[in-house]
């Protein structure tokens, strides 16, 4: 189990982090949060490439960072950018970094070939990587996080620039691997992990703000959420008086979801709320610039 314990990051004077304190059994955790939020810099304690400024992080009791090899040894980690040959085939790659982590040529290919088949790239084994898709290089660099089978598998933001059909094919890879490990993934889409993390983690101003499954992180706004149709030309008076998820245009007409709190109007429909509406309310301010 790791425990993150009351811990802070400054950057210089640039505070990315306060006082945070979770925990992690085995299974999958999605960190989610817009970008900025400080996702990287917790990825970045959690696979001790960084230290905290203040709090401390343990792994079955211990401080991580006094574990030092004795944690890397157990931990897999896939970065934002993850350096890779184009001109290598997987296979060498994957022999390549199993080299540098110590070992053994013979375990190395069974253990290559066992990984190449859990990402579905059998049939790639030995061609260059540079003829490969976004989605193809994201489960290379996941097989390169398996080569030391760890109990603790971080990937930040793996899900990046891949394309749909990608991404439901990484949603079943990743519940595949939580199985017998602990998985953290970051990302800022939610529908990335809404259907496979067992808790989801949300930060906001720089601290925790949800460590919870997705069931009860949407009941947060439960008989909050409305949708409704209005005309287009009531639009901005409805944007001044709630806070507006979603609008869709529809022969002349405005469908809109909205979050109210407070006395309802009989013309609305309550929706049960999803994880989207919860992201879009809590980061209603860092958002707006974005769209
Ligand atoms: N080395 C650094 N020096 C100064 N500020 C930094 C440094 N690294 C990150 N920051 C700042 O800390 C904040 C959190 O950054 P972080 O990369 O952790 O966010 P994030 O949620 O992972 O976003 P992204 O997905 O864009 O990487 C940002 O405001 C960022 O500018």
């Amino acid at each position: 189990m790791i425990v993150v314990k009351d811990v802070s990051k400054q950057y210089g004077d640039f505070t990315a982090l306060q006082n945070v304190d979770l925990e992690f059994g085995n299974g999958l955790y999605g960190l989610l949060a817009p970008n900025g939020a400080g996702k990287t810099t917790l990825i970045k304690m959690l696979a001790t490439l960084i230290s905290p400024t203040k709090g401390e992080i343990f792994y079955n009791g211990k401080n991580i960072n006094d574990m030092d090899d004795q944690y890397r040894e157990r931990l897999g980690y896939l970065p934002q950018q993850f350096g890779y040959y184009k001109n290598y085939s997987p296979k060498q790659y994957l022999l390549y970094l199993a080299a540098l982590k110590g070992i053994g040529k013979k375990e190395a290919l069974n253990k290559i070939d066992e990984l190449l088949e859990k990402v579905a790239l059998s049939d790639v084994v030995n061609k260059k990587m540079k003829k490969f898709s976004g989605g193809m290089i994201q489960r290379v660099g996941i097989a390169q996080a398996l080569l030391n089978d760890p109990e603790i598998l971080i990937l930040d933001e793996p899900t990046a620039g891949l394309d749909p059909k990608e991404r439901a094919r990484f949603r079943h890879l990743l519940t595949d691997l939580a199985r017998d490990r602990l998985v953290i993934i970051s990302t800022h889409i939610v529908s990335d992990i809404e259907s496979i993390a067992n808790e989801i983690i949300m930060i906001r101003n720089k601290q925790l703000l949800y460590k919870d499954s997705v069931a009860d992180i949407c009941a947060t706004l439960n008989g909050c959420v409305f949708e409704t149709t209005i005309d287009y030309g009531q639009l901005e008076d409805f944007r001044k008086n709630n806070i507006l998820l979603s609008e869709k245009q529809e022969y002349g007409q405005m469908t809109v979801r909205f979050i109210h709190k407070g006395n309802s109007e009989d013309e609305w429909t309550s929706v049960p709320p999803q994880l989207e509406d919860v992201f879009l309310y809590e980061y209603r301010d860092e958002l707006e610039g974005e769209n």
